[in-house]
């Protein structure tokens, strides 16, 4: 089953998928696309594995998701990501600027036929304006068509918006 959760910063989002892999009751493997660029990420990341049940695997990747997701991917098995569109801004900021596409139809490709509990995290940033900045704006398309994408294959979606969760597509838990 794959779930897609969205939600903007400090919705709850990341507490969601976190008990909603709990609750799966299956080894979970926590895939993280942040990468600690300055201290207070450091210390935000410390506290996140400080809070995660000790028995969680981590497996830490910025850009090559589906190669992670492929390879982890097992019946059984709940793969929990956080976040998209972290993994999104940093393929934005790839040097070889063909990689966002390779990376985004490598998902697409993957996504269905993964084995086990898919859960994907992602960042609700497109209820504002369009930004007037270039790569803003290209970052605000990325996001709107990715999240799209994943929300006709996810057979549910969520919007967590004040700690609340709201069901876009499927039940709630
Ligand atoms: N590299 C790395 N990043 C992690 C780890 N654990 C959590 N993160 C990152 O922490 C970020 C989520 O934490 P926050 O930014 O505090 O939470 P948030 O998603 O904005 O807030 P909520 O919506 O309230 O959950 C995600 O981008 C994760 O990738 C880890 O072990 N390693």
């Amino acid at each position: 089953m794959q779930e897609l959760i969205l939600g903007g910063a400090r919705s709850g989002k990341s507490r969601l998928a976190e008990q909603l892999a709990k609750d799966s009751g299956w080894p979970v493997t926590y895939i993280a696309t942040s990468q600690a660029l300055d201290g207070e990420m450091s210390e935000r990341i410390r506290q996140h594995q400080q809070s995660r049940p000790a028995d969680w695997a981590l497996v830490e990747e910025p850009l090559a998701l589906a190669d992670v997701l492929r390879r982890e991917a097992a019946p059984g098995r709940c793969l929990l990501v956080d976040c998209l569109t972290l993994w999104l801004t940093n393929l934005l900021l790839c040097e070889d600027q063909s990689r966002l596409e390779t990376e985004r139809e490598a998902l697409f490709d993957c996504l269905g036929a993964l084995p086990g509990r898919i859960i994907l995290v992602s960042n609700e940033t497109g209820l504002g304006v369009v930004p007037m900045g270039e790569l803003s704006r290209r970052y605000v398309d990325a996001a709107g068509w990715l999240h799209q994408a994943l929300a006709q294959r996810c057979e549910r979606v969520l919007f967590c918006i004040a700690g609340l969760p709201m069901a876009l597509k499927g039940a709630l838990p």
